[in-house]
Order: C-alpha cells, then sequence, then structure tokens
C-alpha cells in the first residue's frame, strides 16, 4: 500500500472520529431511530408473510374462513400504517440530528476559520474557504441522513429477508444466494469507477465555486479591464469541465442501477421457475412461492441502496477529510497561555521595533534588521516606493503576523505576550480600503456593539466631520451600506474608520492613506480628520500623498525592508537625498519612477 493511501486512511480515520465526537451527544435520538427502523422494517417484511398464511391456511385448503381472512387483512392494514408511522418517526429524527451536527459543524468550522492566522488566508482562496463552509458540510448531512439511515435500514432489511426466506425454504433460498457472488463482482468492478467520477465531479464544480467567488469580488478589475469576455470564456471552460463529469457520473451510476435491476428480474425468473416446479410436484405451498418471490424481489433492492451509498461514503470521506483539515490547522499566531495583563487607562502608546527581521516565506526577506522607537503621542509618516515593507511593518504591529527575528514592543511589551483582542484594542486600524459591513452607518461605525450609544457615534462622526457627509444621505445615520462599502468612496470610507477610531479609542493608530485620488474636499476632510484623531495618539501614517505627513513629527523612508532615511520634513530635505526626490515629484519638478504625488 503506498504512503499516500496510508496517509488518506490516517486523515479519514481520525475525521470519523472527529464526527463521532459531534454525533456523540445524539446517542439517544440514534438508538430510538434503531429502533423505529427496526420495528418499521418488521411491520413491512411481515406483509408477504401474511399474505402467505392467508392463501396457504384458509384459501388453499377450501377452508373459507372469512373471519379469519378479514382479520389478516385489518393486520395487513395496520402493518402498513405501523410501518408508515415508524419511517415518518424515523426520518424526523434523524434528519434532526443530522442536521444539527451538521448546524454545529459549520459554526464550529467559520469560528475556526475567523481565528486562523493571516498567513492562511494567503495561502488559501477564498473560494474553496467558501465551498468548505457549503457545500462540504452538506455532504456531511448527506452521511447522516442518507448514508448512515442506508445502512441501517437497508442492512437490517436485508438480514430480515434473508431469515424470512430461510425460514420458508432452505433450498430455494440458497439457490437465490447464486446470484451474491455475481453482485459482489459488479459492485466492486463498478465502485473505484464510479469513486473516481464522483471525485472527479466534486473537483470541477469547487473549482467551479471557487473561480466564480474569486470573479465576483474582483469584478472591479475585471471591468476596468474589459477581461469580461476572457473570464467568461476560463468560466465556460470549467462549467463544461462540470458538465461532462456529470454526466459521466450520472451514467456510470444509471449504468450500475440498471444492472442491478436486470439481475433482481433474472433471479425472479429463474426462482419462478423453479418455485412453479416444486408446487407442480407440491413439494411447497403456493403461498410460500408467493411470499418468496416477493421477498426476492425486496432483496436487491436494499443491495443496491447500500451500494449507492458507498459513493456517498467516498465523497463524505472526501468532505470531512478537507473540513478536518481545516480544524486542525493551527493559527500561527496564536495567544500565549498566560498572557501580559494590559490595564487600558494606562496605555501610552510607545512602540519600538527592535531589530526586526521578516519575510513571507521563511528565506525572502522582506524586513531587514529594522530597529525603529516611536515615543508615546508621535506622529509618525511612513513613505517609501511599492513594496519597500511598509504594510508589511505596520501588520507586524498589529501581529497579523510573527516576526522572524528581534520582537515589537508596545509600552516594553512585546506585542507576542499580549493577547490579540487587547492587542487590537490599543491599536486601531484605519485602512487604504477599510471594509464595510452590510448595515447601517451607524452598525459600520460602532462594529454593531449596541453598548455603544448613538449619540456616541453621533459625536464621534462630528469630530471627524463626517457628519455633514452622512445627514446629506437620504436615511441619515440608518442608511444602508451595501456589501464592501460600494456606494462611498474610499475616502468617505476613511472617515467612518477615522469615526471607528473615535469611539473605540485605540492609543495607537495606524492610518494606511488611500491611494485613490481624492476630490480636493475630501482629501482636505481627511487632513483635518487625521489632525483630530491623532490628538493624544501614537500615530503612524503610511503615506502615499507627501502633504499628508509634512508636519509629522518624523518621517520615515523606507527602501526594500529598510529605514534609509529619517527625520522631519525640513532635516530630511537638507539631506538632498531620497525624500527630497519624492518631495520634488510630488511639485511636478523631477520626475522619478514612483508613485508619489
Ligand atoms: N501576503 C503576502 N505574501 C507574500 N508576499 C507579500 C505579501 N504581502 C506583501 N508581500 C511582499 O512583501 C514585500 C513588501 O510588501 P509591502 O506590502 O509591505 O510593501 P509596501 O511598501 O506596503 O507597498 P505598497 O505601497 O505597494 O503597499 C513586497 O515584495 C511584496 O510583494
Amino acid at each position: 500500500m503506498s504512503n499516500r493511501t496510508k496517509e488518506e486512511k490516517r486523515a479519514a480515520k481520525s475525521a470519523f472520529r472527529g464526527l463521532y465526537a459531534y454525533a456523540k451527544p445524539h446517542r439517544l435520538t440514534f438508538a430510538i431511530i434503531v429502533v423505529c427502523t427496526l420495528l418499521g422494517i418488521a411491520a413491512d417484511l411481515f406483509q408477504p408473510y401474511l399474505v402467505k398464511i392467508a392463501i396457504d391456511d384458509n384459501l388453499m385448503i377450501g377452508k373459507n374462513d372469512y373471519r379469519s381472512l378479514i382479520i389478516i387483512c385489518l393486520i395487513y392494514v395496520g402493518l402498513s400504517i405501523g410501518s408508515l408511522f415508524f419511517s415518518y418517526l424515523q426520518n424526523n429524527l434523524l434528519q434532526f440530528a443530522g442536521q444539527s451536527i451538521v448546524a454545529k459543524i459549520r459554526k464550529d468550522l467559520f469560528s475556526h476559520i475567523f481565528r486562523l492566522s493571516m498567513s492562511f488566508y494567503d495561502r488559501t482562496p477564498s473560494g474553496s474557504l467558501i465551498t468548505h463552509v457549503s457545500s462540504d458540510t452538506e455532504t456531511l448531512n448527506q452521511f447522516f441522513t442518507q448514508v448512515l439511515l442506508s445502512l441501517v435500514r437497508d442492512g437490517m432489511t436485508l438480514v430480515f429477508i434473508i431469515v424470512m426466506m430461510f425460514h420458508l425454504d432452505t433450498q430455494l433460498t440458497l439457490y437465490s444466494m447464486i446470484v451474491i457472488p455475481i453482485i459482489a463482482f459488479i459492485a466492486i468492478s463498478f465502485r473505484t469507477y464510479m469513486r473516481k467520477t464522483y471525485q472527479n465531479s466534486r473537483t470541477q464544480l469547487s473549482q467551479l465555486v471557487a473561480f466564480a467567488a474569486e470573479n465576483l469580488s474582483g469584478m472591479h478589475l475585471i471591468q476596468a479591464f474589459h477581461q469580461e469576455k476572457e473570464q467568461i470564456n476560463r468560466f465556460e471552460g470549467r462549467n463544461q469541465g462540470y458538465f461532462s463529469a456529470n454526466l459521466r457520473e450520472v451514467r456510470t451510476n444509471v449504468l450500475f442501477n440498471r444492472s442491478f435491476d436486470i439481475l433482481g428480474n433474472l433471479s425472479v425468473a429463474f426462482i419462478t421457475w423453479l418455485g412453479g416446479m416444486a408446487v407442480f410436484h407440491k413439494s411447497i405451498e403456493f403461498g410460500v412461492l408467493y411470499a418468496f418471490i416477493t421477498y426476492i424481489r425486496q432483496f436487491f433492492q436494499p443491495i443496491n441502496n447500500i451500494t449507492q451509498q458507498w459513493n456517498t461514503l467516498q465523497s463524505t470521506t472526501v468532505s470531512m477529510g478537507r473540513i478536518w483539515n481545516i480544524f486542525s490547522t493551527q493559527p500561527e499566531v496564536a495567544d500565549k497561555a498566560n498572557p501580559q495583563p494590559v490595564d487600558f487607562a494606562n496605555v501610552r502608546g510607545e512602540i519600538h521595533f527592535n531589530h526586526v527581521g521578516f519575510g513571507y516565506q521563511k528565506d525572502i526577506p522582506v524586513i531587514h534588521d529594522l530597529e525603529l522607537r516611536i515615543q508615546p503621542g508621535e506622529m509618525i509618516g511612513i513613505v517609501g516606493t511599492t513594496g519597500a515593507g511598509k504594510s508589511s511593518l505596520i501588520s507586524l504591529l498589529c501581529r497579523f503576523y510573527d516576526v522572524q527575528r528581534g520582537s515589537v514592543h508596545i509600552d516594553g511589551t512585546d506585542v507576542r505576550d499580549i493577547r490579540q483582542a487587547d492587542l487590537h484594542r490599543m491599536v486601531g486600524l484605519v485602512q487604504q480600503e477599510p471594509y464595510m459591513y452590510a448595515g447601517s452607518i451607524l452598525d459600520n461605525v460602532r462594529l454593531f456593539d449596541e453598548t455603544i450609544s448613538k449619540e456616541r457615534v453621533y459625536e464621534a462622526c462630528r469630530l471627524v466631520g463626517a457628519d455633514a457627509l452622512i445627514s446629506k444621505m437620504k436615511e441619515g445615520y440608518e442608511t444602508r451600506i451595501s456589501e464592501r462599502g460600494s456606494g462611498l468612496s474610499a475616502g468617505e470610507r476613511q472617515l467612518i474608520s477615522f469615526a471607528r477610531i473615535i469611539v473605540f479609542q485605540p492609543k495607537v493608530l495606524i492610518l494606511d492613506e488611500a491611494t485613490a485620488n481624492l476630490d480636493s474636499q475630501t482629501e482636505q476632510l481627511i487632513q483635518s480628520a487625521l489632525q483630530i484623531v491623532a490628538e493624544g495618539r501614537t500615530t503612524l501614517v503610511i503615506a502615499h500623498r507627501i502633504s499628508t505627513i509634512i508636519h509629522a513629527d518624523r518621517i520615515i523612508v523606507m527602501q526594500h525592508g529598510r529605514i534609509i532615511e529619517e527625520g522631519n520634513h525640513e532635516q530630511l530635505l537638507e539631506l538632498h537625498g531620497y525624500y527630497e526626490q519624492l518631495f520634488l515629484h510630488a511639485q511636478g519638478k523631477s520626475n522619478p519612477a514612483h508613485t508619489y504625488s
């Protein structure tokens, strides 16, 4: 056996153990389901036997006992009602247990994904995460409502039928069993092929969903570059792939089912001939033959069902493996077991990048031995060309990633010793493209925290100058923002994020300035909002416009992951170095190859 298969088996085993842990609290329900199934099957399978009694013990011997015939009919009806009742109960309970387990797994999976570090998101496309949360958990649901149901119901049915058949006539039963090796042969030869077709169609679907999700999130880019036709063609390729894989799967299934049907019919013909001969020779009674033929017709259905479920079981194993793979991924950035408590009232906001070294991949550093001390309340501007490492530096301060060398300290405490929730209360981030949630402006400022009063939100918006903008909207603070804040400019979204800072009061503020060209009025609003929000806070501004940070206490110039110049605006100009070039370019007096304006 190859290592890979061994590995897969081990993963499947641990996934099933995980699933068992989720199912355990529902064991009483499962026990009731088994009892209901047992009673339902018994009620079902006793019916042909009842007809046999009516034929052999009454009609065929000319007893003409109407009373017992009516009793048999009534019992027959009673059994039908009983079977209906028990299978209804069993189905409902199974659905309830299955859905509850899957809902819990979906919830846990979603919370787990939230805890994972940024490096996980760098590696994992959001489309495939959507597939895990939606269709993989749905496959687990099928495991409970189809696979488990079939294993219990069809397995028991099969045992019951065989017992009844042996009870009726041992010889005929043994003749019927001739087909068992043929069934096994068909099942085994189809199994591998069916699994392959199933896996293929799942992979095609997951690629299709991932492609669609990524395209939807990058729609503005696609439209801006008129890439619609290319993307539609690429989608069509994947769509066709899924279509063909699905057809292949359905074809195999139909062929498999029909083979079983034919086998069933052949067996009935064979038994009718053998049994008919036996009735002619009076070695069995007619009622026995009737019941026998009914049972043999029913014999193939559960076998077919179970083999069908083998497929779903395979896909459940694949889905479970994928889900448990995420569950077993531990956040690379994790809280320590005994983190340093934070006294929020006395946070000063002193920052120290202590000889920091960092790279997204271990052997490709993007920050090299960076040493920087920032005093409480200081305003620092960070400038540099694209890819200089400005955003990476900020990500380290927010601890989205951990440093590989050196350390980052706030008020003398290593950020790795602080709980991440506490760290993010101390450090407020206003991103280039601030994320807006689907909800009202009010919700977006107070981030759905109802303990923050509306008045506090209004006050914060007034302070940062967003009030006028919001008042102009049709429903003011109750105006609903669509997903991602479309309808608001990057500058307007930044203003709303400034109001968030005022509301949540972090001691350190990071602003990644919007790169988009803002109209001069919004730019002005942001400038003055920044002055107000920066008051009493340590502020780091990644600036794409020199004008934003001209009055900063200190400006850091970065290049290739290093600080190459440092000082205030005047000091840096006197150096006649890189900063001066940036500044002159911004003034339109030089023509360097960077983007400052
Ligand atoms: N998530 C990531 N995975 C791998 N490499 C990354 C990642 N993010 C950034 N990088 C790389 O790290 C380097 C520094 O990027 P960073 O975003 O910090 O630069 P920046 O100065 O902020 O640039 P910009 O002004 O364009 O935002 C670049 O070479 C970039 O390609």
